[in-house]
């Protein structure tokens, strides 16, 4: 993977993993992982009418990038179903998740991310700006994921490579369509901008899959599943499974639940959208709830060749309408956020 991308973390200091929980084994919670500060935001009574756009890729392209435009610009959140992603995959993805987090802990800990690193498994990265933890594991895989797996998996290790290539592979593809539909709702087409090797031709276009498992929780209204935050992505795919947790908030409602869908990928705005759509496509904060249930989701961070400079859209901007942000480097928007966190995107702010 591009050691860019992973110098963007060099530095952070998550040096918690002792402290990793065994997590079966607890009736109660710790105190660790007690949340008890009220929340800045209200949970959400959203109005049946008001749920979070769900669109369908077998239809019209003109109507999609219409509805696409408006998700992006009102809600930064939206699922798509009839993806073309096959349901088998989606399934097989899952359970080699699972497979993954049930495995004995110290077997886990052998992939364990080090204070410096980018992959493995450990706790959730931005567990640093808070003061409790939350209620969950994660493992991030940026390039081959064949030496992490042939640790966890020394038997098995093939099939789980092979489910997670294919699952990356397909992912990009979506991915690029997406992007696509985005770009003409916002009036440009890839082969408008210079960078219009988003098709693909661009070898370093690290795009990080982050497997989180929340496990089913004692108390789940004191815990924290994973705390709110914005992706620093273009924009994020997320297969979550059938048991609901993922939050946005929304301005004037506050959290709304984006329900799990059968077979249905939820695609969020992330902090580069934002920049390049000059402010217009907010990046939407979202959070993980804690639930009795054991939750999975898969997210893939669309992101940018890590030193490509972007800026907002040329054709977004003009005497009327400054740009708003500088241009900046994926690598070095993400090293940002590691250290600012939700403050990031203040400080691209021209
Ligand atoms: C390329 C990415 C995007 C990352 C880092 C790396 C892989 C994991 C992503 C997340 C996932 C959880 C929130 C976040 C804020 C975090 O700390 O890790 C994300 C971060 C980002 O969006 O900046
Ligand atoms: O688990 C979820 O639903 C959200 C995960 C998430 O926000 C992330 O991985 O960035
Ligand atoms: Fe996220």
């Amino acid at each position: 993977m591009s050691s860019t991308l992973s110098d963007a973390f060099r530095g952070k200091r998550l040096n918690l993993q002792h402290k990793l929980l065994d997590f079966t084994s607890l009736k109660e919670l710790p105190d660790l992982y007690t949340w008890t500060e009220p929340d800045e935001y209200p949970a959400g009574q959203s109005l049946a009418s008001e749920s979070v756009p769900v669109i369908d890729l077998d239809g019209p392209t003109a109507v999609n990038v219409n509805l696409i435009g408006h998700a992006c610009k009102t809600w930064g959140v939206f699922q798509v179903i009839n993806h073309g992603i096959p349901t088998a995959l989606l399934h097989n993805a899952m359970c080699t998740s699972r497979s993954l987090f049930t495995l004995p802990n110290e077997q886990k800990l052998k992939v364990a991310r080090s204070p410096d690193a980018f992959e493995g498994y450990g706790f959730a990265r931005i567990s640093s700006f808070f003061s409790k933890l939350m209620w969950y594991e994660g493992f991030t895989n940026v390039g081959s994921p064949l030496d992490h797996f042939c640790q966890l998996w020394p038997q098995d290790y093939n099939m789980h490579c092979n489910v997670v290539e294919e699952y990356k592979k397909e992912m990009k593809k979506l991915a690029e369509r997406l992007m696509c539909l985005i770009l003409r709702s916002l009036g440009t087409t890839r082969e408008d901008i210079k960078w219009a090797g988003l098709n693909g031709d661009f070898k370093d276009h690290p795009s990080p899959l982050n497997f989180n498992y929340y496990p089913a929780c004692p108390d789940p209204d004191r815990a924290m599943g994973l705390a709110a935050h914005t992706d620093s992505s273009l924009f994020t795919i997320l297969c979550q499974n059938s048991v609901s947790g993922l939050q946005v908030l929304r301005e004037g409602t506050g959290w709304v639940t984006v329900p799990p869908v059968s077979d249905a990928l939820v695609v969020n705005v992330g902090d580069m959208l934002h920049i390049l759509s000059n402010g217009l496509y907010p990046s939407v904060l979202h959070r993980a709830v804690a639930t009795r249930k054991n939750r999975l989701s898969i997210a893939y961070f669309y992101g940018l060749p890590s030193d490509l400079q972007i800026s907002p859209l040329e054709n977004l901007v003009g005497p009327s309408q400054p740009p708003l942000y500088r241009s900046i480097s994926w690598s070095e928007y993400l090293r940002m956020k590691a250290k600012h966190f939700n403050k990031a995107l203040s400080f691209v702010r021209v």
